[in-house]
Formats: structure tokens, C-alpha cells, sequence
């Protein structure tokens, strides 16, 4: 991580460093994490003057902000928080940012249930619903709709590298949800299978485009090609402001050790630890980009709190929600 700032408080740094080796991790909970982290930084600033405290919550928002690139809920949560950072004295600053912060964190929670309330009217009593990786919003679609008395069944896709299939499973079966767990290459296969695909979002582009944990692309075409809809459950807070001006999003790259270990390179291309030849080039790349694109085309539905829509009208959701201005207030 990037050298501490000036006044952010130990516990921001804490939390920026657990978003950024995942143990704090999907985009809302994400997003969650960063708003109580600069509530804190507010309660336990130092800052003697309202341009100190100020520039500490920027300063802040700034070591938040360089985590990891590719959920815009992030920055989306910062840029909500440091909005309402309001008075002109520190004790006014401190106060307004924190409860901008709680309110920001109580929206959040109540937008997850709202939008699974309307996830699971498209839920009916025994699908069978196949996921991939771990969304807090895709989960909270199967919630309402097994609390409601539907029998919902579930194909699991481990999602390599990392396999956050593994959280989804576990979160199901706690539910009593009937699982199957498969490796993510089987999933056209068991697609026959399903009566829906069920994925998140880190980013949702103006033109409809979703971007999810690396392999919803390729799982959302084959769907397609199966007949089975995909439907992508995902707060307001995960549409991208800036695409709505040509941005794209980035796309986060991550440590090739996710992908093979030091031990794997080693049987490929040989040498090891106190091989000198190890720090040369071995002429092996591994690239991990951790989220991909999926063309608005191969989505079906994308439910939010503010109700479903097909992706192509999103923008209008956006426009409503953002105006057309995208400013960075931490960069102030
Ligand atoms: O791609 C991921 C998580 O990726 P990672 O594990 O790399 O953070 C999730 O599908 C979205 O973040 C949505 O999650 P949620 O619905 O909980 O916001």
C-alpha cells in the first residue's frame, strides 16, 4: 500500500489494507466498510482548524480510494460521505460527516432489501438458480424468496482463483438451500440445469454493461445460448457515474500467485527459491484480471432498490440518480 497520509487515523489504514487483500470484500460490503471508516477517521481526528480536518477526510478518502479500482461503490460511498461533510467549526464537521456516514451505511442495508423484494418476484417456487462468485445483493434476492416459502435450489460455481463460490455455498446451506458446487467449466453443462443465472456487480456501465467477478462474461454468453436469463441484482451505488461520459471501467489485474504459485511456476519452467536464474525471465506470463465486461446483450434484467430494468434504460436510472457531473471531492 501507498505511504500513510498525514492525520489518517491508524484504523483507515486498517481497514484500506483489508479491502485491499480482501479479507473486506464484493462491492457492498466494500462500500459499507470505507463509509464506517471515514466515520471513524471524523471521530478521531486531531485536526485543530476545519481546513485540517477537512483535508485529513480527503487525505482519508484518498487511502480508501486506492484499494482496488474496479467497484465503483467505493468511490461512489466516498464521494456520498464527504458531500455531506458540513459546519464551519471541527466539532460541525465531525458531526455532519458521521451521520452522513450512518445514514449512508442504513440506505445501503435497506436498498439490499428492497432490491430482494423485487429480485425475488422473478424467483419462482423451485428454481433452480446458478451463481457465480458472492453477491451480498444476488444473495439477498434468494432470501426474500425462500422467506416467502419458495423452493429454491442452487448451482454454485467455485469462481477461480479465489473461490468465493465457496462463501455463496456456505451462506446457502446455512439457509437450508439445496447446492451443488461446480468447477466453473462445467457450467454450460449444468446450465440445462437452471432456470436462472444470478449475478452481481462491481460496475454498471451507462450503456448496460456489467462488470462482475472475471467469468460472468463468458457464463452470461453461454446462457444466452441456452435460453436460461440472466439477472444481475445490484444496488443503485454500483452504477459508474463517469461512464456516462465515455469512461470505461478499469479493470482490476491481480497477483499471478492467485493463479500459480511459486511451487506451480517452478514445475513448469523449473528452478526455485535459491535459483538464481529465478529473478530472470523465464518467458512464463500469468495475467489475473479479478472482473470482465458483459455487453448488455447477454443481460436480462438488472435489479436495483428503484425497481428492475432492462440494461439499455439504465442510463436513464443514472442520469436521475448522478446529473451529469462526476467530480472527485478527494482530490480537492
Ligand atoms: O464480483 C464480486 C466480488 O468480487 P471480489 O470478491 O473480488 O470483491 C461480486 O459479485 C460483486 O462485488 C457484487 O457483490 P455484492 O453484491 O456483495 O456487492
Amino acid at each position: 500500500m501507498a505511504d500513510a497520509e498525514p492525520g489518517v487515523v491508524p484504523a483507515v489504514e486498517a481497514t484500506a489494507d483489508d479491502i485491499a487483500t480482501m479479507e473486506i470484500r464484493g462491492a457492498a460490503t466494500i462500500a459499507d466498510a470505507a463509509a464506517a471508516a471515514l466515520a471513524t477517521q471524523a471521530e478521531r481526528s486531531g485536526a485543530e482548524s476545519p481546513a485540517a480536518f477537512r483535508r485529513q477526510l480527503r487525505a482519508a478518502a484518498r487511502t480508501l480510494y486506492e484499494t482496488r479500482p474496479t467497484a465503483v461503490s467505493l468511490p461512489n460511498a466516498l464521494r456520498y460521505v464527504l458531500r455531506g461533510m458540513d459546519g464551519e467549526t471541527v466539532a460541525d464537521l465531525r458531526a455532519s460527516t458521521i451521520a452522513r456516514a450512518e445514514a449512508f451505511r442504513r440506505d445501503l442495508e435497506r436498498a439490499q432489501e428492497t432490491l430482494g423484494e423485487i429480485g425475488a418476484n422473478r424467483l419462482r417456487d423451485g428454481d433452480v438458480v446458478m451463481t457465480h462468485c458472492h453477491s451480498t445483493d444476488a444473495l439477498a434476492c434468494i432470501d426474500v424468496a425462500l422467506e416467502s416459502g419458495k423452493a429454491i435450489e442452487a448451482i454454485v460455481k467455485e469462481t477461480r482463483p479465489r473461490k468465493q463460490g465457496h462463501i455463496t455455498a456456505r451462506q446457502l446451506r446455512e439457509w437450508g438451500v439445496p447446492v451443488t458446487v461446480i468447477v466453473d467449466n462445467a457450467a454450460r453443462r449444468y446450465l440445462d440445469r437452471a432456470d436462472h443465472v444470478l449475478v452481481g456487480a462491481d460496475s454498471i456501465a451507462a450503456d448496460g454493461s456489467v462488470i462482475n467477478k472475471v467469468g460472468t462474461s463468458g457464463l452470461a454468453v453461454n446462457a444466452r445460448e441456452r435460453g436460461v436469463p440472466v439477472m444481475v441484482a445490484a444496488q443503485t451505488i454500483k452504477l459508474h457515474p463517469d461512464t456516462m461520459t465515455g469512461h470505461t471501467v478499469e479493470i482490476e489485474l491481480r497477483d499471478e500467485r492467485e493463479v500459480l504459485s511459486d511451487e506451480e511456476r517452478a514445475t513448469i519452467v523449473g528452478g526455485g527459491d535459491d535459483d538464481e536464474s529465478a529473478a530472470e525471465d523465464d518467458g512464463l506470463t500469468v495475467d489475473n484480471p479479478a472482473f470482465d465486461v458483459t455487453p448488455a446483450r447477454y443481460v436480462d434484467a438488472i435489479v436495483t432498490e428503484r425497481g428492475q430494468f432492462p440494461p439499455e434504460s439504465i442510463v436513464t436510472l443514472m442520469r436521475e440518480l448522478f446529473g451529469e457531473t462526476t467530480d472527485e471531492p478527494w482530490t480537492a
